[in-house]
């Protein structure tokens, strides 16, 4: 369904990644993930950050998509092990929005009062 395909999935996403911290890491990415603990995490976002780029880098988009997918899931990874929560990420998103706000705001005034 089209109008589900949003930005919720992160949060969905990463309430699944949490709950899988104790799971079993033989049935679980996650859980195996979580368990070889932070610099196992942060490792794997640069590679996949790495792989990302590339496909930028070469212009191929539907690799881009499936890189950015990972990339999503072990940056969530990486949020989990250091015990941040999406509504953390997006109140600074929120709070920088404002800033840019107020900011556009005051130019637009400036541009018209000249
Ligand atoms: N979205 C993802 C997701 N994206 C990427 N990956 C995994 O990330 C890994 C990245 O690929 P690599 O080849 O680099 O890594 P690897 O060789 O498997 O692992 P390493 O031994 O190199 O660490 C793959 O194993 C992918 O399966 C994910 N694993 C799980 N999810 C979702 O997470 C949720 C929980 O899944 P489980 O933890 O498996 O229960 C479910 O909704 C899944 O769909």
């Amino acid at each position: 369904m089209k109008s589900n395909l949003n930005g919720e999935i992160l949060d969905r996403l990463y309430k699944k990644i949490e709950e899988r911290k104790n799971n079993d890491p033989q049935k679980s990415y996650s859980a195996k993930l979580l368990k070889k603990g932070s610099h196992k995490v942060a490792q794997k976002f640069g590679e996949e950050a790495v792989e990302c780029l590339i496909e930028c880098a070469t212009k191929n988009p539907q690799n881009l998509i499936s890189e950015s997918a990972d990339v999503l899931y072990h940056l969530l990874a990486m949020w989990v092990i250091t015990d941040i929560s999406p509504e953390d990420v997006w109140a600074e998103l929120h709070k920088r929005e404002k800033i840019s706000g107020i900011e556009e705001k005051a130019s637009r005034n400036l541009k018209s009062s000249k």
